[in-house]
């Protein structure tokens, strides 16, 4: 028993969306204790929806900082409260939600490294931030930035063969241009930005921490083959901006000891490592311990569908950032804004608020929906930029309205199909062997992953955490201990337990969805045509 009480402990976090998530493993990477604040309702102070607050012209969508900081106060004292031996862990990692940036106030690196322990996070860091509301990924009101960084690069492919994207309205790079464009005072008195993810690795360093070339590669800011920042995208955001930066590091680097601060006030031990932090996406890809030839389909605020790949293709679609466990290779991803939130909304709609509900719907509606067909972007989609509620019914005659069982169906259908169509258009073949790892809050729905199963024609895995993310970057924290020495992450998690198969594909499903994916796309473009933005 004693040699259990000082086994090691490794904890990974994830800042994503909704809510602040952790997970500790030990050293054979069982998970022994997972805990989570959700920002809505444990912090109602700062009156989110979601996580974030959407402005009043609809594009605009930011999350209070300080909210972050003291969800970061309220985990631990519950981890604390829960019994959990700080003074066990070994290493610390985690991961932020993409592309959101943190505006650091001058003078606030010195109140980091004298952090006073009696004192919580949220009294400490009240004036730290000059931005106080932090833009984040579901913002689309940087247009205007998008259009002058690619003139600046040469053009849309032009600036995605440099840094992986064309521009995008949520990249960082475009809204911090679009702070220092309109809210100069503010812009003018931060000494350092971050992303979600080194905002994080911050606190527990007590000192900034370096972005990671994973995370770092949302930016629309790093050269993704050299891996340092791109002089012309930085020049075009703002000068000097590498200043506010820092450089970027390889996403397995060791950043540092914790702070004293968390030495004095929760127990941990002297020698805990911080391992740099990444995005959510990236730690997930780490957590499924993805290999070649799988495709990973994470159900969450936002449903994202990524895998690994040795080369960049960059696209005007999709996205590459470099490698999270692996920084000489990369992987591809695609977004869509329009995820958890719309199944809940149609869940509260059409199936009385209840998951057993939208479950038995989709048990009780045929593959394919006997023809009806819906798009459901009740926001500005991100892939494709198209906006607005759409059906159709079987003869491609729009609808106002379906019954509540085919409309269930006729979203998980319609998100399903726009994700297989995207990732095909990007040359990600779903061929005989090929794995769909399923991950994110949705991936505990069984009815849910039938219908990915049937849509993509391919059998659906999940691990048995729906919080990759998390597991990821706790792996990345042991790992971050043994890289120096050489040791390959594939390497130090091979023990990890292996995804398990919870859905394969009805044997008509090849034949109904191959005909349904020609039809999605043909609708598919007659609704881009219909609400495609003036100056597309
Ligand atoms: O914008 C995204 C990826 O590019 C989203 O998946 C965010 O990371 C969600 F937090």
């Amino acid at each position: 028993m004693a040699a259990a009480v000082h086994s090691p402990l490794y904890l990974g976090f994830d800042f994503s969306t909704q809510q602040l998530k952790v997970v500790a493993m030990d050293g054979n990477l069982n998970v022994v204790h997972q805990n989570n604040v959700q920002f809505d309702s444990e912090l109602p102070e700062f009156r989110t929806q979601g996580g974030v607050h959407l402005h009043a012209d609809r594009l605009t969508v930011s999350s209070p900082v300080l909210m972050w900081v003291k969800a970061l106060d309220l985990l631990l004292d519950k981890m604390k409260r829960a019994g959990l031996d700080f003074s066990r862990v070994r290493a610390l990692s985690g991961s932020g939600q993409q592309h959101g940036s943190v505006y650091w106030r001058r003078g606030a690196s010195e109140t980091l490294k004298q952090l006073d322990p009696d004192q919580n996070l949220y009294q400490l860091l009240q004036g730290s931030f000059s931005v106080s509301d932090s833009p984040v990924w579901m913002d689309s009101s940087s247009r205007q930035q998008c259009q002058d960084l690619q003139a600046a690069a040469g053009g849309a492919l032009r600036l995605a063969e440099i840094t992986g994207s064309r521009a995008y309205e949520r990249f960082t790079g475009n809204q911090i241009a679009k702070v220092r464009q309109t809210r100069p005072e503010d812009y003018q008195d931060a000494e350092r930005i971050s992303l979600v993810s080194s905002f994080a690795a911050s606190l527990f360093l007590g000192d900034y921490a370096a972005i990671d070339y994973s995370d770092g590669s949302g930016m629309n800011l790093l050269d993704i083959r050299t891996r340092n920042w791109s002089e012309i995208c930085l020049e075009a955001t703002s000068p000097h901006l590498d200043r506010l930066l820092g450089a970027p590091v390889p996403s397995e680097s060791v950043l540092g000891p914790v702070s004293s601060y968390f030495v004095r006030r929760y127990g941990f031990c002297e020698s805990c490592r911080v391992v740099a932090f990444t995005g959510d996406n990236p730690a997930s890809l780490a957590g499924m311990r993805l290999q070649r030839g799988d495709i990973a389909v994470s159900l969450g605020t936002s449903d994202t569908v990524f895998l690994w790949i040795q080369q960049p293709r960059p696209a005007l679609e999709g996205h590459i950032f470099c490698n999270p466990v692996d920084w000489k290779q990369y992987m591809a991803l695609l977004c869509f804004k329009n995820g958890s939130l719309t199944r809940e909304r149609i869940r509260n709609e059409c199936a009385g608020a209840s998951w057993e509900n939208f479950s038995a719907a989709l048990r009780d509606t045929p593959l394919g929906n006997n023809g009806n067909m819906g798009f459901y972007f009740d926001s500005m989609e991100i892939t494709p930029p198209a906006v607005g509620v759409h059906r159709f019914d079987p003869d491609d005659n729009e609808l106002s309205s379906l019954s509540p069982q085919v409309e269930v169906r006729a979203l998980v259908e319609g998100q399903f199909l726009s994700r297989r169509l995207h990732a095909e258009r990007l040359g990600y073949s779903i061929i005989p062997g090929t794995r769909v790892l399923a991950t994110g809050g949705a991936s505990s729905n069984k009815e849910i992953l039938q219908v990915l199963s049937d849509v993509f024609n391919a059998p659906v895995y999940t691990i048995d955490l729906s919080n990759s993310a998390c597991l990821g970057s706790a792996y990345r924290a042991l790992h971050g201990l043994a890289a120096e020495s050489g040791v390959s992450f594939c390497d130090v998690v091979k023990k990890a337990p292996d995804p398990q198969l919870v859905a394969t594909p009805h044997p008509t499903a090849q034949e109904v969805y191959g005909r349904m994916l020609k039809r999605y796309a043909r609708l598919e473009e007659r609704v881009l045509q219909e609400t495609r933005p003036r100056s597309m």
